[in-house]
């Protein structure tokens, strides 16, 4: 028998979502799995074919590219960010919605991103995510300095980091509690399925199946 599939998903907060996802393509992972104590970080499915790894969002595209795992589950934040060649991205999930934004302080901003941005040539950005920040601004015509964070990124306007940031937006109520609004969307996110494609042409057996019965289940939705 061949080595199972590893399939890899992210451990914050897409997780909740992807688990009843992962119930209806009838993979559910081994009891330690739910256990908040246990430091283990691969596991068992009741597919004995199948093995899940939990790691974080931006190093499930890093185990696909690579082949490490053959199959994962992350946000199209990361995977734009990474823009891996080896990645193929069949299936938008339906989970794990948000927007990628340009924020300011409240009162600075103009409220136009465009119109504000038409006067400048140089930015400077704190973000998670510099790849799509320096995309962004390119296509203004502008050139973006990026400060790597990893999170918190909304500390930085008023700590003087930088006056403006690039980071995931929901509610919105991260921008408002910290006194920033949101002056521009680059993108609209959601989760998506991934496939290392060298593994997609070597085991496409077993993965073609699993690819069709994720792209069947999100049109499935949990009984209310
Ligand atoms: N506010 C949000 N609403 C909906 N989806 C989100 C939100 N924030 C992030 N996401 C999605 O969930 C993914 C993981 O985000 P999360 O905030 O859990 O990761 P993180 O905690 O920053 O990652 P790490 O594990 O590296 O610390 C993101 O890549 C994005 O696709
Ligand atoms: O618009 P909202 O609904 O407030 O959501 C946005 C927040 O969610 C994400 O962070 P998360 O809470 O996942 O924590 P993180 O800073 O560890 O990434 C993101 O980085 C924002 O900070």
């Amino acid at each position: 028998m061949s080595q199972p599939l590893i399939l890899a998903i992210p451990k914050g907060r897409i997780l909740d979502e992807a688990l009843p996802l992962l119930a209806r393509v009838g993979i559910e992972p081994e009891a330690d799995f739910h256990d908040g104590k246990s430091r283990a970080l691969r596991f068992a499915t009741n597919q004995p074919d199948v093995s899940i790894i939990r790691v974080r969002a931006f190093d499930v595209a890093t185990f696909v590219a690579h082949g490490a795992a053959q199959i994962g589950i992350v946000g199209s934040d990361v995977v734009e960010e990474f823009d891996y060649s080896e990645l193929y991205a069949p299936v938008d999930l339906n989970i794990g919605h948000c927007r990628l934004s340009v924020a300011e302080p409240d009162g600075l901003a103009t409220g136009n991103d465009a119109a504000s941005n038409a006067m400048l040539s140089h930015v400077r950005v704190a973000t998670k995510y510099p790849h799509l920040t320096r995309k962004h601004y390119e296509a203004q015509g502008i050139q973006a300095e990026c400060v790597k964070l990893n999170g918190a990124m909304e500390l930085a306007p008023s700590l003087g980091l930088s006056l403006r940031i690039v980071d995931l937006v929901s509610s919105g109520a991260t921008l408002r509690a910290n006194g920033l609004v949101e002056t521009s969307v680059i993108m609209q996110i959601s989760a998506r399925l991934i496939v290392n494609r060298a593994a997609f042409k070597m085991r496409s057996a077993e993965l073609a199946p699993l690819v069709e019965a994720f792209r069947r289940a999100v049109g499935v939705r949990d009984a209310a």
